[in-house]
């Protein structure tokens, strides 16, 4: 498995299957795709197709429909996405989905198997976001409750990243601009994204990291 980050902008994800599962996939990628779900019934946490309150602010589309094996190419012809969930209770209807991905060149996520992969097919991590900063981790599927156990350390522990890397982005550019020559500016960045000082700074806000990182380049740059 080689991890990738994909920008799925402009693109459809269609998941088979409203559950439990397919719901939490189609929210995974609703900010990104447009999502379409199939399935005859729908968890829920997704909108109701047919409640005319439900709230419409999501690029979730939900179409009521149990396609059996035969059926889902059709489906998958129609919609065009270039990324296929199989998230059904009828593994034989997952591995239609699968299939019928494959052979089109399109992405496909199983999940109802875990361990060995066919070329094609993609494994959903477990995220922590702190944006600009991602991080995505998998055990290879062998153990999603690991995964989601480690997720959780990882979330403390990259607090504040999002800040760090707007400012260090920020310091980055202006030591550019600035005809800094590059190994003194990767050094200056480099201390500024290590230095403790910074980290604790930016939690009281961006002036006060500012300051810290500051007084790190003026030492760095021996101004
Ligand atoms: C990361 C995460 C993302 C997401 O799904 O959104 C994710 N599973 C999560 C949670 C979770 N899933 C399951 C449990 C119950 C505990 C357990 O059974 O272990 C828990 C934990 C919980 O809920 O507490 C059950 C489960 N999962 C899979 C199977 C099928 C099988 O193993 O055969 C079964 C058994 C079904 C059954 O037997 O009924 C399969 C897959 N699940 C994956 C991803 C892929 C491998 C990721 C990796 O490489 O680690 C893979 C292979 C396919 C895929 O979906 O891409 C998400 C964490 C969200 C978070 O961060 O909170
Ligand atoms: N990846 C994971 O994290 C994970 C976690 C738990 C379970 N699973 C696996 O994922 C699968 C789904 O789990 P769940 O908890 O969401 O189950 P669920 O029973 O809640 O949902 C299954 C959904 O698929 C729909 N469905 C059935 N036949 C369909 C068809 N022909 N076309 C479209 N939709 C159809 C059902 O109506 C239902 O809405 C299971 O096979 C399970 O083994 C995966």
């Amino acid at each position: 498995m080689t991890p990738l980050y994909h920008d799925f902008a402009g693109e459809t994800v269609v998941v088979f299957g409203g559950g439990a599962v397919g719901s939490r996939k189609a929210r995974g990628f609703d900010e990104a795709a447009r999502v379409v779900v199939v399935s005859p019934d729908f968890d829920e946490r997704l909108p109701s197709p047919d409640d005319p309150e439900a709230e419409r602010d999501t690029a979730i589309e939900l179409l009521r429909a149990a396609p059996d094996a035969d059926a889902v190419a059709g489906w998958i012809d129609r919609l065009g996405p270039a990324l296929a969930v199989a998230a059904t209770d009828d593994a034989a209807v997952n591995a239609a989905v699968e299939s019928a991905a494959l052979d089109r060149g399109i992405l496909v996520n199983r999940t109802d198997v875990s361990g060995g992969r066919d070329p094609g097919s993609v494994v959903v991590p477990a995220t922590v976001e702190d944006e600009p900063v991602t991080v995505a981790l998998s055990t290879g599927g062998t153990s999603p409750a690991l995964a989601k156990a480690l997720r959780e350390r990882i979330e403390a522990e990259i607090e504040g990243a999002g800040e760090m890397a707007a400012l260090s982005g920020e310091i980055r550019e202006e030591l550019k601009s600035e005809g800094i020559p590059p190994e003194k500016r990767r050094e200056a960045v480099r201390r500024v994204v290590r230095s403790r000082g910074v980290w604790k700074g930016l939690q009281k806000g961006r002036s006060n990291g500012r300051q810290e990182a500051d007084t790190v380049i003026e030492e760095v740059l021996d101004r």
